[in-house]
C-alpha cells in the first residue's frame, strides 16, 4: 500500500512572545495559517520493520533526526506497531526558514500512518502526540487558521483571511530557531495587539489584518542577519500591502490584494533573491 500526503507551510500573521518558561520554551500567543507551498509525502509499507527517510534534499536528514522519522517511531512504539515504511519527502517547502517544514513533514506523517495503518485516532489525538515531536506539530495536524498558545501546542481555531496573495522570500541564509529564542530579551519586547488580529479575522477585514501583522522575533532576527531587514524593506517598496518575518525567520512574507501589483512585487525580489514564491492562504 502507498499513500501520498500533503504537508502545507505556515506563515505566522502574529507572533507574540509572553514570557521564558521553567522548561526553557517561551510562553507564545501566536495567529498561524497554511499557506499553499507544500511539501509531498509518499508512505510506502515496507516488508522490514523499520523506518526509511528518501530524500533528493542534501539539507534532509535521512535519519533519526528528521521529523518524520520521529513522527512515525512515535506512532510505532506507543501504539505497537510492528510494521516498517519508506517515508519519500519531496521537499518543496525551504528548509530552516520559518515555515515549519519539518514540522509539517511529520503532521503529514501521522496524519498518513493513522490512515495507513488504520488506527483510528482523532486530530485531537495526533496534534497531542505532534506536541511530543515540536512546538509547531499540533497546529500542522490541523492546519487551517489557528490561535497557537502555551509553546504552541495548544491550538484553537480561528476563520480564515481575507483572500489574497502571500509572496515569500527567503534569504540564502538558514536561522536556528533556538537561536533567536536565547537572544529574546523578554522585558523589552513590542507586543503585537493578538486580539486586533482575531478581530479583523473574524470581520474578514483585510485592512485589519495587514494593520495588526507583527512578530516579537522579528527584531532578533533583523539586528542578527541584517539581509532579512534588506529583502522587507524591498518588498515593501516594491508595493506589498504588509510585510512581516514568519517565525524565526528568516523567510519574509508580503500581503498583496491586487494581481496587477503582484507581477512586479514577485519580478522584483527574483533579481536578488533566489527563492521567491507567490501562492494563495490555504485559509481553513
Ligand atoms: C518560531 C516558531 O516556528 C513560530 O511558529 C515556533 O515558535 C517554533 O516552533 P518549532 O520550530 O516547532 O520549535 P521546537 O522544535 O519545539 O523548539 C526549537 C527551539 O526553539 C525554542 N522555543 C520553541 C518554541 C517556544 N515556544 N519557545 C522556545 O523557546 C526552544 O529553544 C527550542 O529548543
Ligand atoms: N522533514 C524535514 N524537513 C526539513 N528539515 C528537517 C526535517 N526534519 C528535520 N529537519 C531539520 O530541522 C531543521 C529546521 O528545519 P525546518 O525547515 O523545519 O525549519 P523551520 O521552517 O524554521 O521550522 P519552524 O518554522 O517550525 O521553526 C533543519 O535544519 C533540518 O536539519
Amino acid at each position: 500500500m502507498k499513500l501520498l500526503v500533503k504537508a502545507p507551510a505556515k506563515i505566522n500573521l502574529s507572533l507574540d512572545v509572553l514570557g521564558k518558561r521553567e522548561d526553557g520554551f517561551h510562553e507564545v500567543e501566536m495567529v498561524m495559517t497554511t499557506i499553499d507551498l507544500a511539501d509531498r509525502l509518499e508512505l510506502t509499507e515496507i516488508k522490514e520493520d523499520q523506518v526509511a527517510i528518501l530524500s533528493r534534499n542534501r539539507f534532509v536528514p535521512a535519519d533519526e533526526r528528521n521529523l518524520a522519522y520521529q513522527a512515525a517511531k512515535l506512532l510505532k512504539e506507543r501504539y505497537q506497531i510492528d510494521k516498517g515504511v519508506e517515508i519519500s519527502i519531496n521537499k518543496i517547502i525551504p528548509v530552516a526558514a520559518g515555515l515549519a517544514g519539518g514540522s509539517s513533514d511529520a503532521a503529514a506523517t501521522l496524519r498518513g500512518l493513522n490512515d495507513l495503518w488504520d488506527l483510528g485516532l482523532s486530530l485531537n489525538e495526533l496534534a497531542e502526540l505532534g506536541s511530543e515531536i515540536g512546538s509547531d506539530v499540533s497546529f500542522c495536524v490541523y492546519g487551517g487558521t489557528a490561535l497557537a498558545k502555551g509553546r504552541g501546542e495548544k491550538v484553537m481555531k480561528l476563520p480564515a483571511p481575507p483572500a489574497c496573495w502571500v509572496v515569500l522570500a527567503k534569504p540564502s541564509i538558514g536561522v536556528s530557531t533556538s537561536e533567536i529564542y536565547r537572544n529574546v530579551d523578554v522585558r523589552n519586547i513590542s507586543h503585537p495587539n493578538t486580539k486586533g488580529m482575531i478581530q479583523a479575522l473574524e470581520n474578514n477585514d483585510y485592512e485589519g489584518v495587514c494593520a495588526n501583522m507583527s512578530n516579537a522575533l522579528e527584531s532578533v532576527t533583523l539586528r542578527m542577519y541584517p539581509e532579512v531587514l534588506h529583502i522587507k524593506k524591498q518588498m515593501e517598496r516594491f508595493g506589498a500591502d504588509s510585510v512581516l518575518m514568519s517565525g524565526s525567520g528568516p523567510t519574509v512574507f508580503g500581503l498583496v490584494r491586487h494581481d496587477s501589483r503582484l507581477q512586479r512585487i514577485y519580478n522584483g525580489l527574483r533579481g536578488f533573491c533566489d527563492q521567491v514564491f507567490a501562492v494563495r492562504m490555504l485559509g481553513v
